[in-house]
């Protein structure tokens, strides 16, 4: 009963075996389908996409659905998941790497912000899973990503697509309920969502729960899960799987450590780069406005203006630190703005909470930290304001990412100081369409400076009232737990938790780390002294507050830019570029490579010769030594 348009969908999405169609010469597709081996293994390549198909002839046609309907007619529960979602056509990484993941091949895979990563890894697990049933009640797909909102997203996904299969979802995320995620592990889901430190938390402390049988290990924001916050804990999780896996490697920026560990630890990945490293999203336009040197204090007067003058609705306004986020959500309120907070500092609720009520529009204003920089997909969301430049700019990108998303336009708004052009620049150059200057009018944002000015008492007496209740709350909970314990009803206490890691180790690694950082950033004993005498003080200036926002930034900037530069781990296979990259290669470019790499990696027959024993003919010629070797024959 299916129409044309619902067949045509059937293979665009699931067709893993349209790669031989029509640009395998090895094997003609008929060949390969009426024997029923129907999986061109041997000629996949990212090339291979599923737009072959749109050029079939009737008769390939018919015979293509028969056998879709006859051998894989689970595919039709995927197509139905995703008509119901509303999605037309693959985006061009689902049409790259549906048929690469359904044959279990292992990808490393880079696509712009909001492009539809999510599906293009959840849909070939799903067939995978459906195709090939389990045996016994495990997990065995794990989905590990960097944030408890993108893991609460990615199950979503995952139980939409997933909604008219049988194939069972779990979420296991740092800040929900422990209990019911053990009760949920124990009765082995096929897929496993997941952050980092909730997981382990379960593999040492939930019986029976193990990931030895994890068929497909899936690393959302890759280079964001292998960067040096979740280093221990990757190595701990990775260990701990299964060695015969498939893994899929899923971010919009890449890393080294992300190509280290495609090098050393997956087996002949496919590496697909739809987008470059560092590009946006394709339908956003992005501005910036000039913070002028000594006026780093107006930033608050910039932002509120563009927030109450221009962009009312559907703003995300992304600070570097929770602090400052907390602040400008107090003030934007005393404003007269509908405005929410995401960050680090609030409870689980609170965060869920503020994302639900942005979601449906009940703000018009998250003020989020970093933590909402990756992978969020809100609907609608109009406008991204940088209060000041990220640290770096794959942050920016993920940031502005979460605009201009799914084929939508966007805008991005960054304040830009005199400390932050390097960063601006490097926006500039990557940008494919021009990067606009805004210009706000100096009476408006002498207006709203005022403004601030008298708001201050009022965010300063609610900040009090806030710390009250917290002590407050704090107190109140410590004399209900003595009450329980006197009436003896209380639980004696918790059975402790394991670790990997104990205690001290845990404290000393963070400590070590952040002391690190603290002291890359402020080199110089006088530059250091000012700093901890600033951050004691109650009471910072405008001015003081966004110099402190800036600092954070560069502390962590200067953190990565020293990691880019210790020493690379070696390599199991010399990482090369991609191929479009290298076959755009000048030969004037290869003269970059150094000597030792020429000299490993050439195997011309030229280069070779040159290594044989005895002088090279122009070794010969320059001595002049006879052509003929010694011994040889006239
Ligand atoms: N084939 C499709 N057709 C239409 N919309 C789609 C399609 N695939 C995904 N989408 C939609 O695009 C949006 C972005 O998808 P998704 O969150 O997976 O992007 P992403 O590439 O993972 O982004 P990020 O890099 O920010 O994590 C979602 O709202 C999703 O529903």
């Amino acid at each position: 009963n299916l129409n044309n348009k619902l067949t045509l969908a059937v293979f665009k999405h699931n067709a893993p075996f349209c790669c031989g169609i029509s640009q395998c010469r090895k094997t003609s597709a008929y060949k390969q389908l009426s024997n029923e081996t129907n999986q061109c293994t041997s000629h996949i390549t990212p090339t291979h996409t599923l737009d072959n198909i749109s050029y079939l002839k009737p008769s390939w046609f018919q015979m293509l659905l028969r056998l879709v309907l006859q051998r894989f007619h689970v595919y039709l529960l995927s197509l139905q998941a995703v008509t119901a979602l509303g999605f037309k056509e693959p985006t061009p990484i689902q049409k790259a790497c549906v048929p690469v993941g359904l044959l279990g091949r292992d990808l490393c895979a880079c696509a712009a912000t909001g492009t539809g990563k999510t599906a293009a890894f959840m849909l070939p697990v799903l067939e995978r899973l459906v195709y090939k049933p389990k045996t016994s009640q495990v997990t065995r797909v794990l989905v590990l990503v960097p944030t408890r909102e993108l893991g609460i997203q990615v199950h979503s996904v995952a139980r939409q697509l997933a909604q008219f299969t049988s194939i069972t979802t779990c979420l296991a995320v740092g800040g929900l309920d422990l209990k019911s995620q053990e009760a949920a592990l124990r009765a082995g889901p096929d897929v496993l969502i997941a952050t980092p430190g909730r997981l382990i938390d379960h593999l040492h402390n939930t019986p029976s729960f193990e990931l030895s049988h994890i068929e497909i290990l899936i690393l959302d924001e890759a280079d964001r899960m292998l960067d040096e916050y979740f280093e221990e804990q990757m190595k701990e999780i990775i260990r701990l799987c299964s060695y015969n896996r498939q893994t899929m490697l899923f971010s919009a920026t890449m890393s080294e450590e992300v190509k280290d560990l495609a090098a050393v630890s997956l087996k002949q990945p496919i590496r697909i780069f739809v987008n470059s490293n560092t590009d946006v999203a394709p339908f956003l336009r992005q501005e910036f406005v000039r913070i002028r040197p000594h006026r780093e204090g107006d930033r608050e007067a910039v932002v509120a203006a563009l927030l109450t003058r221009t962009f009312q609705d559907h703003v995300m306004l992304f600070t570097q630190t929770r602090k400052q986020a907390h602040r400008l959500h107090i003030l934007l309120g005393l404003l007269g703005l509908k405005v929410g907070e995401l960050h680090g500092e609030l409870s689980q609720n609170q965060r869920l909470e503020n994302l639900r009520r942005f979601k449906d529009e009940q703000i018009d204003i998250l003020v989020a930290t970093d933590v909402a920089a990756r992978g969020l997909d809100i609907d609608g969301v109009k406008t991204v304001i940088n209060f000041t430049m990220p640290s770096t700019a794959k942050h920016y990108v993920h940031r502005v990412g979460r605009t201009a998303r799914a084929g939508r336009s966007g805008r991005s708004v960054s304040l830009v100081g005199e400390s932050e052009r390097k960063m601006l620049k490097e926006v500039v150059k990557s940008a494919k369409n021009t990067v606009k200057a805004r210009v706000l009018p100096t009476e408006v944002i002498l207006k709203f400076r005022d403004l601030i000015g008298k708001l201050e008492k009022d965010v300063g007496a609610v900040m009090k009232m806030e710390r009250e209740e917290r002590e407050m709350a704090a107190s109140e909970a410590k004399l209900s737990v003595a009450q329980k314990r006197l009436e003896g009803s209380a639980p004696s206490s918790d059975p402790q938790r394991v670790w990997f890691q104990t205690q001290q180790e845990r404290k000393q690694s963070r400590v070590s780390k952040a002391l690190q950082e603290f002291d890359l950033a402020l080199r110089g004993k006088k530059k250091r002294e000012k700093f901890l005498k600033d951050g004691k003080k109650k009471e910072l200036t405008s001015e003081e507050r966004a110099q402190f926002e800036i600092l954070k930034a560069q502390m962590f900037a200067e953190r990565a830019a020293k990691r880019e530069r210790r020493a690379k781990r070696a390599r199991a296979m010399p990482e090369d570029d991609t191929p479009l990259k290298a076959a755009n290669q000048k030969a004037g470019s290869r003269g970059r490579k150094s000597v030792f790499d020429e000299e490993l990696t050439n195997t011309s027959k030229k280069s070779l010769k040159q290594y044989r024993a005895g002088p090279s003919f122009a070794d010969r010629k320059r001595l002049g030594l006879d052509r003929k070797r010694p011994g040889g024959s006239r």
